[in-house]
């Protein structure tokens, strides 16, 4: 058989899959509305299996993977189809509801918290996000959380990922333990220098002071300068700070241009970041819900069923929702050894009733699920 023969069997067996896969659909409709008026749920497990193991035993076994795989795809598109038109008002769906209908609007003239001291990227991008701000700083992460949960500030800001050096897990892990929303994201563009007490020069310096993250950033320029050692800090400009209190030509503080002026500091060395475009996502917390009209992303947390495949069928709902995932981190979950917490970032606003609809049906099947909020994010 030539190329053009195989080709047209394979266009005559699609026409008849085609049709084939209208019936099954079609069936699956008839299905949805039997359990909308009898109050059944779309996900039925035992069905599945039942369906699966008959597609296993009905294959020649070499095809058995690939049958399977299939099934499991026409199913998911299956429920899809049946939850257009149940559990449309289930608990789930009239919660994400009722979270979109109480949304507040932004606090006028904000107190704002952020992690480090003046000069820290966290204040640059809170300076950005807030300009009308009043603006103060916690030593730790955590304290801004606590800053928040105690009524400290309105707003947190916190650094979650940097486009070469990946995710600030700990804020992740804070994210979980917290669970405020997300109201506001900005990637701001980090340009790390390299700043020294005034009258010294690159070959003086032995140690840097930075936090990892920002080291990670610029590691080709500190392989060229391997005499150069790493003193991790838990803060940029608490980096200038503390080079600048120590007065010695041999240590040097990896910050922003912005820690010069403010501390007194030399610039040795600058933009010696990996990449040019480099830039840390920062996001804005609030223990209250905010979603303004141009909001353009949506935050989740979840964990999911220790299953075959469940990870997968779950992404695969957005998917079907031409929902574009622009994130997906995993952290351990503390409560079961070796399990995870996924955190889902997507494109997207809960004005969508289809969006507000996957949302609530997530939450309604899964044991772990919070929505993290729907905010506007400008592009990096
Ligand atoms: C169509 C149904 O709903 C869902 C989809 C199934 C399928 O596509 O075969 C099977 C079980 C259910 O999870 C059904 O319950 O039969």
């Amino acid at each position: 058989m030539n190329l053009d023969e195989a080709r047209a069997q394979i266009d005559q067996i699609d026409k008849e899959m085609v049709s084939l896969f209208e019936q099954r659909m079609n069936a699956v409709l008839n299905v949805a509305r039997y359990k909308k008026e009898h109050g059944m749920v779309v996900f039925d497990p035992a069905r599945e299996s039942a369906v699966l193991d008959r597609v296993r035993e009905s294959v020649s076994p070499a095809l058995a993977d690939y049958a399977v795989s299939l099934w499991e795809s026409l199913m998911e598109l299956a429920k899809s189809l049946e939850r257009s038109i149940i559990a449309s008002d289930s608990p789930g769906v009239q919660a994400i509801r009722d979270l979109a209908a109480n949304a507040g609007s932004p606090i006028p003239h904000p107190r704002v918290a952020v992690q480090g001291v003046a000069g820290a990227y966290a204040h640059l991008a809170a300076k950005h996000m807030y300009p009308d701000g009043d603006i103060s700083f916690c030593e730790r992460w955590a304290d801004v959380f606590y800053a928040l949960q105690d009524g400290l500030c309105d707003y947190g800001i916190l650094p979650v990922e940097n486009s070469s050096a990946g995710a600030v897990a700990e804020v992740y892990d804070l994210m979980r333990q917290f669970k405020f929303y997300i109201v506001k994201a900005y990637p701001l563009p980090v340009k790390h220098c390299l700043l020294g007490v005034r009258g010294a020069t690159l070959r003086d310096i032995r140690h840097v002071y930075t936090i990892p993250i920002a080291y990670m950033q610029c590691a080709d320029f500190f392989k060229q300068h391997r005499h150069i050692q790493q003193v991790p800090v838990a803060n940029t400009a608490i980096a200038a700070q503390q080079v600048a209190r120590l007065g010695d030509k041999t240590c040097a503080a990896l910050c922003s241009r912005e820690c010069a002026q403010l501390y007194g500091l030399d610039v040795l060395a600058e933009h010696i970041q990996q990449t040019s475009t480099n830039c840390t996502r920062f996001i804005s917390i609030s223990r209250h819900l905010e979603i303004p009209p141009n909001a353009n992303k949506i935050s989740l947390l979840f964990t999911l069923p220790h299953v075959t495949g469940s990870l997968h069928r779950t992404l695969a709902r957005f998917a079907h929702g031409g929902l574009n995932l622009t994130k997906i981190e995993s952290r351990p979950n503390p409560d079961k050894n070796f399990e995870y917490v996924f955190y889902l970032d997507f494109t997207g606003t809960l004005a969508a009733p289809s969006t507000a609809e996957l949302l609530g049906n997530l939450w309604d099947e899964l044991v772990v699920f919070h929505f993290l909020g729907n905010y506007y994010e400008p592009k990096a």
